[in-house]
C-alpha cells in the first residue's frame, strides 16, 4: 500500500511538515508495511516558504528589512533544494501584520522592503523567484520594490523621489537604465492570492484599501494614483498591466512585478505542485491524504486540499481530508475530488484548547480515519 500525504499547514497551530509528520505516524501505526511519503504543501499564502523549504530540504535565510513603514524588520526567505529557487511571501517584508491597527496609512506605506528580499535573494545566485503575494500593508502598485531594485521616478522637474503611494501621480518619467541586471536571466513567478485589476470599483484600492487604514478621500487619491502609475508603465515600459486578473493583489504589487520584473503570474498551488514533483508520487498512489486548518466554502477556490485532490483524480486516487476543523459549505469539496472529510476537533472546547492540543487530536483522528481505511480495504 501506497499513502501519501500532501496536507497545508494548520495556520497557527501546525506547520505542513508537522501535519504531515503526525498524519503519517497514525497511518503508521494501522499499516506497518505500507509506504507512506510526506509532501508538505501550500497554495501561495502564508505558510508556503514553510512548506517549500521543508519539502525541498531546502533553507529559511533571514534578513533585515524596511518594512511598511521602512522600519526595521526580519524577514525571511526559502532558497530551496536546488539552491537556485528562492521563494518569498511578500507579507513577511511588506505585510498587514507588520502593522499596528493605529499606524495603518496605505498613503505611506511601501513594498520596499519586498524589493529587498528579490535583492537579497539575487545575491544569493537565485536563478527562479517564486513570489506570493497577498496579506500586504501597501497601495504602492509595488513602486517601492521598483525602487528597491534601481528603478527611478522623476517628477517634471527630472528630480527623482521615493515612490511612496501618494506622490505616485507625480511620475513624470520611469527610469529602468539602473534596474538589477542579475533580473535579466532570472525567472520570475508570482502567485497572487486574487484576481482583482489594478484599478477601478474591483481594483487594488477599493476592494483592499479599507482593511489598510484608507479613509474614502485616500481611496479616491490612491486609486486615481495607480490609473496615472498604470498609465506611465504602459508609456514607459511598454507593457499594458492594469487590466490583468492579479495586477490588483498585494495594493497592486501585482502590476509592479508584471511590469518591472515581467513576471508570470501562476496558480500558487501548481506552483508547489510543480516544484514538489507530487504528479510523480500520486500516479500510483492507493491514497492520498490532504488537509488544511479550515475546511470551507473557500477551500474549492485555489486552495491546497482540492489542488492536491484535482491531481489526485487524474489517475483516479481516492482523496481523504483531515482538516483542523471544517465549517458550513466545506461539502462543496466533494465535487473537487476530496472523497471524504473529517475534522481533528474531538469535542467542544475553546481555541485556546483546540491550539494546545493540536497535535494530540490530529494524531488520534489520524488513527481513526486510517483504522476505518483499513476496515473498508479488509487489511
Ligand atoms: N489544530 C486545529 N484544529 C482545529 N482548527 C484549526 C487548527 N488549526 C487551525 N485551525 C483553524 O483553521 C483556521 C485557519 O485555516 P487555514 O489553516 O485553512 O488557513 P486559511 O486562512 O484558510 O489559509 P489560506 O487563506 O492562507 O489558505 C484557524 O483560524 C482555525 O480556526
Ligand atoms: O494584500 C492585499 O491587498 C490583499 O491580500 C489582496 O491581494
Amino acid at each position: 500500500m501506497k499513502i501519501i500525504i500532501a496536507p497545508d499547514s494548520f495556520k497557527e497551530s501546525l506547520t505542513a511538515q508537522q501535519v504531515a509528520k503526525i498524519i503519517n505516524k497514525g497511518f503508521q501505526s494501522v499499516f506497518k508495511d505500507a509506504t507512506i511519503i510526506n509532501v508538505p504543501m501550500a497554495d501561495g499564502g502564508e505558510g508556503t516558504v514553510q512548506s517549500l523549504v521543508d519539502a525541498t530540504s531546502g533553507k529559511l535565510i533571514n534578513v533585515n528589512v524596511s518594512g511598511p513603514l521602512q522600519e526595521k524588520v526580519e524577514a525571511f526567505f526559502g532558497l530551496l533544494g536546488d539552491g537556485e529557487t528562492a521563494v518569498i511571501e511578500m507579507a513577511s517584508a511588506s505585510g498587514l501584520h507588520l502593522v499596528p491597527p493605529a499606524l495603518r496609512n496605505p498613503f505611506i506605506t511601501t513594498t520596499i522592503g519586498t524589493g529587498e528580499l528579490i535583492k537579497r535573494a539575487l545575491e544569493l545566485g537565485a536563478k527562479k523567484i517564486i513570489i506570493g503575494i497577498g496579506g500586504s500593508a501597501t497601495n504602492d502598485g509595488g513602486a517601492g520594490m521598483a525602487h528597491a531594485l534601481g528603478v527611478k521616478f522623476r517628477n517634471k522637474n527630472g528630480e527623482e523621489f521615493f515612490p511612496f503611494a501618494h506622490l505616485l501621480r507625480e511620475i513624470e518619467c520611469i527610469d529602468t537604465t539602473f534596474m538589477d541586471e542579475r533580473l535579466k536571466n532570472t525567472l520570475i513567478e508570482v502567485a497572487c492570492d486574487v484576481t482583482n485589476p489594478l484599478t477601478g470599483v474591483n481594483g487594488a484600492t477599493f476592494v483592499y484599501g479599507p482593511q489598510k487604514g484608507a479613509t474614502e478621500n485616500q481611496i479616491r487619491i490612491l486609486d486615481q494614483n495607480l490609473k496615472h502609475y498604470g498609465e506611465k508603465i504602459s508609456q514607459y515600459l511598454m507593457r499594458d498591466v492594469a487590466t490583468i486578473p492579479g495586477s490588483g493583489a498585494a495594493g497592486g504589487l501585482g502590476a509592479g512585478l508584471m511590469a518591472f520584473l515581467d513576471a508570470k503570474v501562476t496558480k500558487g498551488i501548481d506552483v508547489v505542485i510543480n516544484l514538489t514533483k507530487l504528479e510523480e508520487k500520486v500516479k500510483d498512489a492507493d491514497l492520498v491524504i490532504t488537509g488544511e486548518g479550515q475546511i470551507n466554502e473557500q477551500t474549492p477556490f485555489g486552495k491546497t486540499p482540492v489542488g492536491v485532490a484535482k491531481l489526485a483524480k487524474k489517475y483516479n486516487v481516492p482523496v481523504i481530508a483531515i482538516a483542523g476543523s471544517y465549517v458550513k459549505g466545506y461539502d462543496k469539496v466533494y465535487e473537487c475530488g476530496i472523497d471524504a472529510v473529517f475534522s481533528s476537533v474531538p469535542t467542544a472546547m475553546t481555541l485556546q484548547e483546540v491550539f494546545e492540543n493540536a497535535e494530540e487530536h490530529l494524531l488520534e483522528t489520524s488513527i481513526n480515519v486510517a483504522r476505518l481505511w483499513s476496515l473498508a480495504n479488509n487489511n
